[in-house]
């Protein structure tokens, strides 16, 4: 699967969030949104109506990352509403596979999150369900996090399971990722590399980005 690199606005002025989305527009492949909602991580972002917003102010494809407790709750509204991917936690979902599959049948990519403590075994009976996997390389809240290396071992074990399941997975890495970090994550096996600060932390986000593809094709 082709390199694909998704930058997330959690690190974006959220006051200028329409004009932030067009320094990335037709260079990135897809805009991450991180929702938040102060019970399943310590911190607040925003929600649908923001997400609705954007939606209409970009062309973008939308990367919806629901860290909110009761996904299974507000899930299927974000695929409802035409975000192209929505991921849930899979220590949040009570009900992963009906939810999964709601966010299906409303036309958008299914994904399943894991903290870096979850271990992916316990999910290999998912993997049918969903279209990527997202591992988090750092605990998720807040950007401009350090990278926890200690995650790799697991990246790599997620293509090994995803590749065993016919490949079909997108598999996508979440923290920290930056110049210093990419290739370490696609040589493990990741193809979708979100980066909050290693973009909208440059003064060239555009340019930013496709440096970061490149060393990830690279790689
Ligand atoms: O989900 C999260 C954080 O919980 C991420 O999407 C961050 O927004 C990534 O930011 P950087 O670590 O790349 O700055
Ligand atoms: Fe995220």
């Amino acid at each position: 699967m082709a390199v694909q690199i998704s930058p997330s606005i959690l690190s974006a002025d959220f006051a200028r969030l329409a004009d932030e989305a067009a320094r990335v527009e037709g260079v990135a492949d897809w805009l991450h949104v991180d929702v938040m909602d102060y019970h399943f991580v310590p911190n607040l972002t925003l929600g649908l109506p923001v997400v609705e917003a954007l939606l209409k102010a970009t062309s973008t494809p939308i990367d919806c990352h629901l860290m909110i407790d009761d996904p299974d709750r507000w899930a299927p509204g974000y695929a409802e509403a035409g975000a192209a991917s929505v991921t849930i936690h899979a220590e949040a979902a009570k009900a992963a596979v009906r939810t999964l599959r709601t966010i299906r049948a409303a036309g958008a990519r299914a994904g399943l999150a894991l903290n870096p403590a979850t271990a992916v075994d316990g999910y290999e009976d998912l993997l049918p369900e969903i279209d990527m996997l997202l591992v988090m390389t750092v605990e998720p809240g807040f950007g401009g996090q350090r990278f926890l290396d200690m995650v790799l071992p697991k990246v790599s074990r997620a293509r090994s399971l995803i590749d065993k399941h016919g490949g079909q997975v997108w598999l996508q890495v979440d923290g920290g990722v930056s110049d210093e970090t990419i290739e370490r994550c696609a040589e493990a096996g990741a193809d979708v590399f979100v980066a909050g600060n290693a973009v909208y932390g440059a003064d060239d986000p555009a340019a930013a980005v496709r440096a970061l593809r490149a060393l990830a094709e690279n790689a």
